[in-house]
């Protein structure tokens, strides 16, 4: 169980020739991952991901703030002591980085022979690890003969084969299907629940961290702009960068330019409901329409699991003469947090 804290972490990178500015990757970012948590930094590209998950493991060094995992701050460790640090972090890549040259087997005992574990030891891991990401049976193959899947696999077997108390993943489901990345984050929640390891992933996928984080941080050139439980961020997003996250994955209002088109479909009252985590009774919402003599068909939206919570905004059509529809608002507004769309 092993917590991380990066407080007030800084990266600048120096110019690259003469009249160009420096590059400030990383801008005061603190972050206190619980230990057991899974932690999302989620950002599109350039926003400064992959510089912070290598300040996190020692191979860059911040140029601002500490980072300490577990008792140990590695932006002050020296070279051999940070070694043995790094040992205590498993990290897993887009591109699985094995080597195709090692069979599977090979591949998962690199760590532990570059560690110093007796031969002995080093077999019974393997075993263990590769039976735990369902890869028994691929002890003796290549690598190259493995699906991209079966890669990542083995990637995670190898970065838990030391047992480390912290997993960093880079971008691990980018390079895969849907199907075969949402296997990959089951690994990966098992991962976590079974052994406790606090894991830290940085994706440009809003539904990476939908599906298995706890906690994110959202990224924008170099800053954390928002930070905390999944579904807070992702149920009242507060920034731009956010609200387009969440828009990528989560049932939203129709956009401006789609209103106009479903209201020339619909030409009744378009309301939007937001719910969030049970917090709106839905038979409750149609009972009340239903004794008002309102009409309503669902013409927008849904519900989804955002870090195990429902939400979800659903726009209806409500159809009835204007008193009764004026009357229905008014009390849906009292149940619900409503926004009137369009009359
Ligand atoms: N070694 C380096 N030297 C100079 N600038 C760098 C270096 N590494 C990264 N940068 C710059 O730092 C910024 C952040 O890059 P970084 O790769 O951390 O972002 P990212 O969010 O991980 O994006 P991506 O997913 O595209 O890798 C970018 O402007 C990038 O050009």
């Amino acid at each position: 169980m092993t917590r991380v804290q990066m407080i007030g972490v800084g990266k600048r990178y120096p110019a690259r020739g003469s009249g160009s500015a420096p590059v400030v990757a990383v801008d005061d970012v603190s972050i206190d991952v619980a230990s057991g948590e899974i932690h999302a930094v989620i950002g599109y590209s350039g926003a400064g991901k992959s510089t912070l998950l290598r300040l996190v493991n020692g191979l860059e060094q911040a140029t601002s703030g500490s980072i300490l995992v577990g008792d140990d701050d590695v932006t002050k460790l020296s070279e051999s002591k940070l070694r043995a640090v790094r040992g205590r972090i498993g990290m897993i890549f887009q591109q699985f980085n094995l080597f195709h040259s090692k069979k599977v087997a090979k591949n998962v005992e690199y760590p532990l022979v570059v560690a110093g574990v007796p031969a002995e030891e080093r077999k019974r891991r393997v075993a263990e690890m590769l039976d735990f990401v369902g890869l028994g049976d691929k002890a003796d193959s290549y690598t190259d003969q493995l699906s991209g899947g079966q890669k990542q696999r083995v990637g995670i077997a190898r970065a838990l084969a030391t047992n480390p108390g912290v997993l960093l993943a880079d971008e691990a489901t980018s390079a895969l299907d849907p199907e075969t990345s949402q296997e990959v984050l089951g690994l990966l929640k098992r991962v976590n629940e079974e052994f406790g390891i606090t894991i830290i992933l940085i994706t440009h996928e809003m539904e990476v961290v939908r599906s298995i984080a706890n906690r994110v941080t959202v990224m924008e050139k170099g800053r954390a702009v928002e930070q905390g439980d999944v579904f807070d961020v992702f149920s009242d997003p507060q920034t731009d960068t956010t609200r387009k996250f969440v828009a990528t994955a989560l049932p939203t209002q129709p956009e401006a330019e789609h209103l106009e088109e479903l209201h020339r479909r619909h030409r009744g009252s378009l309301v939007t409901l937001t719910f969030r985590d049970g917090d709106v009774d839905q038979p409750v919402v149609f009972q009340t329409l239903a004794d008002r003599g309102v009409g309503v068909s669902i013409v927008h939206g849904g519900v989804t699991d955002v870090g195990g919570r429902s939400f979800g905004k659903l726009t209806l059509e409500l159809i009835g003469d204007d008193v009764r529809v004026e009357h229905a608002i008014a009390a849906l507004g009292q149940q619900a947090d409503l926004e009137v769309l369009a009359r």
